[in-house]
């Protein structure tokens, strides 16, 4: 096989988005010493707004799109993303290759003075960015105020210290990545809540007629997280629906057998749908169609697609 000589990075510019694509750079200069490996730093639409909930912005992929352009016009060779923000659309003329080794995919709990959700007082206010949380959250907390919290994750803890929130709920594998791990106080166990498809899995983007760099990208594919990634979108992409929809799907292997979970809520926490199902590591994908399939049998299609219907709010 031949060496790559030169690869191209395409990043977006959060401190998380660099720690992430500096993460494969290092792999891949292990691999391949001789390889000059560069970052391409670019701002996508999802970090210049900041000031409404994303949800509310919506659009798929809004992580994603300027990346792709860099890909297209050939200023990149892949782009590396968190997983969980890439759509499950993609498709040609770009591919997502390969899914690498998972870091923990539980959401984590912040604050300055209490330890867990458990031990908030009535009517303090959480925040979170994810209506995937918001709904466990008010599910599983009634008493609870639960409040919209953008921005990169600097801008979120700097809205916690600033005193804004009892807590906040945040995925540990950002936190850990940037070394902020210190700043969590629990994780939430996956039954409380759920974790979004690809949680803690970085995925690699690259254009699909690219033979040479997926073989060049192969060695850093983990099988297992592959499985797990493949079952959790294969539930998203039955069920449809956008960002706006309180949406978890989690997979987990143990040697040759798969174990997967879904739920669909209603952001206001009052109805949680929930549906699971086994089988060998190699039916991944059907798997979690079954799953969604499930969930469409308890009606949660209604929910999803009530949710995303087009907003006259959206910009
Ligand atoms: N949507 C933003 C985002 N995309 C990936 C992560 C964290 C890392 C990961 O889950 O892979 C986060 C932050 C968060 O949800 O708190």
């Amino acid at each position: 096989m031949s060496q790559p000589s030169r690869l191209v990075i395409a990043t977006r510019a959060s401190r998380l988005a660099l720690w992430q694509a500096h993460h494969v750079k290092a792999q891949l200069l292990a691999l391949y010493p001789d390889c000059q490996v560069e970052l391409l730093e670019l701002t996508t639409k999802g970090d210049q707004i900041l000031d409404r909930t994303l949800s509310k912005v919506g659009g798929k992929g809004l992580f994603v799109k300027e990346l792709e352009a860099a890909l297209l016009d050939g200023r990149a060779d892949m782009a590396v993303h968190s997983l969980k923000d890439v759509p499950v659309e993609l498709g040609p003329p770009f591919a997502l290759p390969i899914i690498m080794e998972r870091a923990d995919p539980r959401d984590a709990f912040v604050s300055n003075q209490f330890g867990s959700l458990a031990e908030l007082p009535e009517g303090a206010v959480v925040g979170t960015s994810s209506l995937r949380r918001e709904s466990q959250i008010r599910a599983a907390y009634p008493q609870l105020h639960v409040q919209p919290l953008r921005g990169n994750l600097d801008t979120r803890l700097s809205k916690l210290d600033a005193g804004q929130y009892a807590g906040i709920v945040l995925a540990a594998a950002g936190l850990e990545r940037l070394g902020l791990a210190d700043r969590i106080r629990s994780y939430l166990s996956t039954d409380e809540s759920l974790p979004s498809a690809g949680q803690g899995a970085l995925g690699i983007e690259i254009m699909d007629e690219r033979a040479d760099l997926r073989a060049w990208l192969a060695p850093l594919a983990c099988a297992r997280t592959t499985a797990c990634a493949l079952a959790e979108r294969a539930v998203s992409r039955v069920l449809g629906g956008s960002c706006q929809v309180p949406l978890a799907a989690y997979a987990q292997a143990d040697d040759n057998l798969l174990h997967v979970q879904a739920l669909v809520g209603r952001p206001d926490g009052r109805l949680i749908l929930r549906a699971q199902q086994s089988g060998p590591i190699d039916a991944a994908k059907s798997i979690g169609t079954d799953v969604a399939r499930q969930l469409q049998a308890q009606g949660a299609q209604a929910i999803v697609d009530a949710l995303s219907a087009p907003d006259p709010d959206q910009v």
